[in-house]
């Protein structure tokens, strides 16, 4: 599309709107998303909150299609008006911006539309209901094919007179969610897998600031494997804003238990250290839950049983938003939020290396912790060096 004349977009927003007194707060975390976001896009922008509507504003020259990319990835963002912002020169000036909006907007003019005037500035010598004759007066005159509709009109043209006149007629979808920064913080335990980075998505969108935890096994697991985690980081970041990536050092702990433990029992011990590790890590970062990727049933360490085994070493809530999805229903989702073809690189995984031909599907908790007392002597200390050497990897 020839957009030349978009210079500027106005940001609506949903859910945040209700929001009483705590409004400025949510406005606020929106416009530091936006402009988090904006940063990878070429171009200056100045991203504003004026009379409780928040703008983004061209500075320099950018990129329009990249810009919208952007901003369709900011929570909190449920519609995003591509503006032409003019200064109040006049009505005839208005009139001609209005004609060569339409022709730059639109390819062919067999619609109907409607013209919707607002005067914030009461000031302005036409009320509402004249701008809206004049103006659509003017637009039957130059494009003759364009019908009138006011009950459901295919374009409803947008005239703001404020300060500045604002005109706007598209509006292309945000994501919705709430802006991250308004619901607290989790820890999300990052494999290279499909699921988990859907969910670190899901539960960013609800305004909660991520920070990731991936379990490295070298030399089982290679530095590729984990600079894929490293690419996942990056790719739910654009989305959630900066995580702090914490890599823990896995070989000694499950070596330990591979040598101590049952091996049908294996994967449900192991995870029950991962949840442990990341719920100290998630403690000493300020967060207040463990993000998973689970689903039910999907293997066999994510049948109920299994889930229950695991979730029982933690006392911090546990979500898994994906719990109820089928894997389809989640590649579909990764697709679409860009993870799927980075997740699907054929990396090993720590799980996997040291995984058992048949590992139970409905492990009995007792017999989990008499199998775990073995490992008592010297597991406390393995647990601690895990977590005082863990890398911290910050993605921004
Ligand atoms: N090496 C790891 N580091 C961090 N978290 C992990 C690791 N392995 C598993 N997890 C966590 O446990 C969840 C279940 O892992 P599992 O390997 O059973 O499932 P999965 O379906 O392959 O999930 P994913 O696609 O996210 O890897 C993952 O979604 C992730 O949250």
């Amino acid at each position: 599309m020839e957009v030349v004349m978009f210079k500027a977009f106005l940001i609506k927003y949903g859910e945040i709107g209700v929001k009483g007194k705590n409004r400025y707060l949510f406005e606020d975390a929106l416009v530091n998303q936006i402009k988090f976001a904006l940063k990878e896009v070429e171009g200056e922008f100045a991203v504003t909150k004026v009379d409780g509507r928040i703008y983004v504003q061209a500075q320099s020259e950018f990129d329009y299609d990249e810009t919208v990319d952007a901003l369709k990835r900011v929570f909190g963002i449920i519609g995003i008006c591509p503006m032409v912002q003019i200064e109040d020169n006049g009505f005839d000036d208005l009139a001609a911006t209005v004609v060569e909006y339409f022709k730059q907007t639109y390819k062919n003019m067999n619609f109907t539309f409607k013209v919707n005037a607002r005067r914030a500035r009461k000031n302005y010598p036409l009320d509402s209901m004249q701008l809206n004759a004049e103006l659509g007066h003017v637009l039957l005159e130059a494009f003759p094919e364009l019908k009138v509709d006011v009950h459901k009109p295919d374009v409803l043209l947008q005239v703001e007179i404020r300060q500045q006149i604002n005109i706007y007629s598209i509006e292309i979808p945000g994501p919705g969610g709430m802006p991250v920064g308004t619901n607290g913080k989790a820890m999300l335990l990052l494999s290279g897998g499909i699921d988990s980075p859907v969910a670190g998505y899901m539960i960013a969108k609800r305004g909660v600031k991520i920070d990731a935890t991936y379990f490295h096994a070298p030399p089982y697991t290679s530095e590729r494997a984990k600079q894929k985690v490293v690419d996942l980081a990056k790719l739910v970041a654009r989305y959630s804003g900066p995580i702090t990536l914490n890599v823990v050092d896995f070989t000694e702990i499950q070596l330990y238990i591979y040598d101590q433990c049952p091996h049908d029992e294996l994967t449900i011990i192991m995870r029950r250290y991962m949840m442990k590790i990341a719920e100290e890590l998630a403690n000493r970062s300020d967060c207040q839950g463990l993000i998973t990727g689970e689903s039910i049933g999907q293997v066999a360490s994510q049948t109920i049983k299994s889930m229950y085994c695991t979730n029982e070493v933690c006392t911090m809530p546990v979500f898994r938003p994906v719990i109820g999805f089928d894997k389809q229903e989640i590649v579909d989702l990764s697709e679409k939020i860009g993870t799927y073809e980075t997740s699907i690189q054929p990396f090993e995984d720590c799980c996997t290396i040291f995984v058992a031909k048949h590992p139970v599907t409905k492990p009995n908790l007792n017999v989990i912790r008499k199998s775990e007392l073995k490992l008592a002597e010297k597991i406390d200390d393995m647990v601690r060096k895990a977590i005082d050497t863990v890398e911290k990897i910050e993605i921004n």
